[in-house]
């Protein structure tokens, strides 16, 4: 029997719009051009249904408070690093501009790991986002919580190496640079108040990073715009991505692919061939 077992089945419901308003936004802060449809491209979900807590209610890493009231969906786990680890998702109908959503979220599982890192806890969400014409996005997202970092450990990710990152087993490259200006704009689409995304001082004095980090479902969807833009819009039926390591703003990162569309690799990696993100997909 886990402390927070009384959490797992802990479940929330959030209402949203497709709002022509936010489509334009979203498209502006990744650089696209809107597409000859209605249809949205894959990624936007994750700036619909967002947490909309109060700024008083904000805890001092800028996430909602976790304060383990009766009510709360999120446990109260007491490591104060929080980071995106993981998601699994399935694009069952592309969402169209103006529709209504619903978005149910349900805590699935709690688990503790040690990891090279130290104490990690595992949260899982489950989330069914529905349009009006039925079940649209089903996701499974991993949230890790961690120690804090101890007193004088270098900061992650280490300084960027003698590495070089080598394109060649790759059929699609495409190198980006996050600079703070995107990494606001996200912050901004997904209602994420989050620190570690632009605040310098406490992304690397309080917990251990290099520099600010870029947002991991940021990362999924520049991604996912990869493989758009290779087999089309909305073209992928499955998306599972990890973050392996945190990406740095202001630090190239090379998002690559390769396989057919049965099984499609994908990944994100740095300057010096460091590796950010694993991901795979299919279209069927
Ligand atoms: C998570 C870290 C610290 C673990 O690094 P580690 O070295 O401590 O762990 P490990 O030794 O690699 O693994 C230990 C165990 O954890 C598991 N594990 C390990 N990683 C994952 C993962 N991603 N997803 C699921 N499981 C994972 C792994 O499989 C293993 O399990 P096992 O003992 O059963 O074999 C390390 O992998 C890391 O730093 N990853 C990068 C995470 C990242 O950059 N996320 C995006 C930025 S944070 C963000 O976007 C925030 C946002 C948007 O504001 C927001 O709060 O929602």
């Amino acid at each position: 029997m886990g402390e927070f077992d009384a959490w797992v089945g802990r479940s929330e419901r959030r209402t949203d719009r497709v709002d022509a308003g936010l489509a334009a936004r979203w498209l502006a802060t990744l650089d696209l051009a809107a597409g000859s449809g209605s249809g949205v491209p894959q990624g936007l979900h994750w700036c619909l249904c967002v947490p909309d807590a109060p700024t008083a209610e904000l805890g001092e890493d800028g996430h909602p408070l976790r304060d383990g009231g009766a009510d709360s969906f999120l446990p109260p786990i007491p490591l104060p690093r929080r980071m995106w680890a993981s998601s699994k998702v399935e694009f069952l109908k592309p969402l169209q501009l103006g529709e209504s959503v619903e978005r149910t979220s349900t805590v699935a599982g709690i688990s503790d790991k040690t990891g090279g890192s130290g104490k990690l806890v595992f949260v899982d969400i489950a989330h069914e986002t529905h349009s009006g014409r039925g079940l649209a996005v089903r996701e499974m997202q991993t949230v890790v919580y961690r120690d804090a970092a101890p007193a004088g450990a270098p900061l992650v990710p280490p300084a960027l190496g003698e590495g070089t990152f080598d394109p060649a087993p790759w059929s699609a490259h495409r190198p980006v640079t996050p600079r703070e200006s995107l990494l606001l704009r996200y912050s901004a689409l997904t209602f994420n108040a989050h620190r570690i995304h632009y605040d310098l001082p406490y992304a690397s004095g309080i917990e251990g990073y290099r520099g600010l980090v870029v947002h991991g479902p940021l990362t999924a969807t520049l991604l996912l715009d990869l493989a758009q833009a290779e087999l089309g819009d909305n073209a992928l039926a499955q998306f599972a991505f990890r973050g392996l390591s945190p990406a740095i703003c202001g630090e190239t990162l090379h998002l690559v692919m390769r396989g057919t569309g049965d099984a499609l690799e994908l990944g994100a990696f740095a300057e010096d061939g460091r590796q950010v993100m694993a991901a795979n997909a299919s279209i069927t």
